[in-house]
């Protein structure tokens, strides 16, 4: 057995689908552990939470709203074990037909003369209301009366929390199957389910936290086959990054990075792209911009190599213009986009023809949507695609809508364009072309302002070239910096309000909050 800090880290990497919950739930029945005993487990553990977040007498009376399947067993131990703790309890159950446990509670429950509804209004004065109507593996629609007392919910304004999932999510795509309550908290049980980190259930679930009930590890993998979905957490980014060097290295060993990028349009693009890059360390950084930019670049990044490069009557990058003795191999990454203009066709065309590890983002990703994507089935050197859901669009017209299931979508365009695709968004999801998916889960809004996807292609570009010698893989990578630039975001947004974090203020943050996750 592990012990239990690094089992909870692990725990907390896991994500499922309904289907993969089920038989890792099927495996633990089967070895023994009884299906009453389990629910007990988590009820206890739920009801422990509630009474820390909510405390009697603050709160008195509680709402605990019962399904006819085990969601509404477990919401019936919470029922119970708060009624004993003082609270005074009020059940809805709209529907009469329980499952057997279910039904067993809910006797005992009466027994102890906790008052039960077929209405919701009786609920109108709680303080706090528990969500047990359905749990994972719900694909129905729900109907009436049910969908309209939910939708009652909406207008009162106690606190909901939702044990599992809210009702009405579907596991595994976050979809709202008719109506879904909004829950203030989720309790989310054993493992995350893959519903609560797609963008449109984030509506929906308030703060998720997990509820571990000790699932143990061989059963998790004895299920789990690669390729997978993982959570990104601050341990899995913490060690991809390149923290710690080598006592004896120099600067060509940590990696040479070339940005292209800017026009004499989009200036600020190349700034902010340079500024992610120097944030990430990297040993050297050369940026091509059109010749008219270098006196800007050379003022703010001093220790770059600023390649001033012809430019077209619109100041677009005509030609790259290397200095003597150097091609696009010779670095260990190029990232490239932000800012060019779609004039720089033959730039993107002559990067795709090479081989270096690459990311492409901005108007690099909507010269290649023209070019198209099997462009890049013939390149040898990893591809990064870094687009936001309109870019997707372009790209990848034949995927999943990138607005609805995006776990799907990402996973699919990674599969045909054999690149590695990071679907920006509030959860962006990474996937590489073997179906490994990766979600950051954790982010701001405050993050959704222009210029902020420049900075996460340098920070990413600059991992990348220093990646290469110690094989990680590029998915993984692209992973850590979307997790670091979030919690950058995170950071700022504490000190600066959810208004006050530009993209430039976003690149100054990305090196404290290093300081304070790695300690
Ligand atoms: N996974 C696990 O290992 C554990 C699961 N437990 C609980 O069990 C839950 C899953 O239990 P169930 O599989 O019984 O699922 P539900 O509690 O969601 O109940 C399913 C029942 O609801 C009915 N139903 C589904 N959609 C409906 C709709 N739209 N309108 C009306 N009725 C509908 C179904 O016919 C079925 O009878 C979890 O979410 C969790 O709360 C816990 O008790 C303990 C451990
Ligand atoms: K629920």
């Amino acid at each position: 057995m592990l012990p239990d800090r690094s089992r909870r880290k692990q725990i907390e990497q896991v994500v499922v689908t309904a289907e993969q919950m089920r038989q890792i739930e099927a495996r633990i029945f089967a070895a023994g552990m009884p299906v009453a005993a389990l629910m007990e487990k988590v009820g206890i553990s739920i009801a422990r939470r509630v009474q820390t977040l909510y405390p009697y007498p603050q709160v008195r009376r509680v709402g605990v709203l019962v399904g006819p399947g085990h969601n509404g067993g477990d919401a019936l131990v919470v029922a119970r074990e708060l009624h004993f703790q003082g609270y005074e309890v009020l059940i809805y159950r709209p529907i009469a037909k329980l499952k057997e446990l279910t039904n067993q509670h809910a006797q005992y429950a009466e027994s102890l003369g906790i008052p039960h509804f077929e209405a919701i209004a009786p609920l109108q004065d709680c303080d706090l209301l528990i969500d047990g109507l359905f749990g994972f593996g719900m694909e129905r629609q729900i109907t009436e009366p049910i969908a309209s007392d939910i939708h009652q919910l909406d207008r009162w304004s106690m606190p909901i929390l939702s044990i599992d999932l809210p009702s009405g999510l579907h596991t595994d795509t976050g979809e709202v199957l008719g109506k879904a309550v909004k829950a203030t908290r989720t309790f989310c049980l054993g493992l995350w389910k893959q519903g609560l980190l797609q963008d449109r259930a984030l509506e929906y679930i308030g703060t998720v936290e997990l509820i571990d009930f000790d699932i143990p590890t061989a059963d998790i993998h004895a299920v789990l086959e690669a390729p997978k979905v993982k959570r990104v957490t601050s341990d899995l980014a913490i060690a991809t990054l390149p923290l710690t060097r080598p006592p004896v290295t120099h600067k060509y060993k940590q990696g040479h990075l070339l940005l292209i990028c800017g026009s004499r349009r989009y200036a600020g693009g190349a700034l902010l792209t340079a500024l992610g890059a120097r944030a990430s360390g990297v040993g050297m950084l050369s940026i091509a911009v059109p010749e008219s930019l270098k006196p800007l670049l050379n003022a703010q990044l001093p220790e770059a190599l600023v390649v001033g490069c012809p430019e077209t009557d619109n100041g677009a990058i005509a030609q790259l213009d290397l200095p003597e003795g150097t091609d696009l191999e010779s670095f260990q990454a190029i990232a490239c986009g932000p800012g060019l203009t779609l004039e720089a066709t033959p730039i993107i065309q002559g990067v795709l023809n090479n081989d270096c590890p690459l990311v492409l983002d901005a108007d690099g990703l909507n010269i290649l949507a023209i070019l198209g994507t099997q462009k890049l089935s013939r390149r040898s050197s990893p591809t990064v695609l870094t687009p936001h859901a309109g870019e997707f669009k372009r790209l990848f017209p034949d995927a999943p809508s990138p607005m609805q299931d995006r776990i799907s979508a990402v996973r699919e365009a990674a599969q045909t364009s054999k690149a590695v695709v990071l679907l920006k968004g509030a959860r962006t999801a990474i996937a590489n072309p073997s179906g490994q998916v990766w979600i950051n889960p954790e982010s701001t809004p405050a993050l959704a302002r222009g210029g902020s996807g420049d900075v996460l292609t340098g920070l990413l570009g600059g991992l990348l070239a220093q990646a290469t010698a110690q094989h990680i893989s590029v998915d993984a990578i692209a992973a850590c910096a979307a997790w670091w630039h979030s919690q950058a975001g995170i950071l700022a947004e504490r000190e600066r309000t959810q208004i006050g974090v530009d993209a430039f203020t976003l690149t100054q943050f990305l090196i404290p909050v290093l300081h304070q996750s790695v300690g």
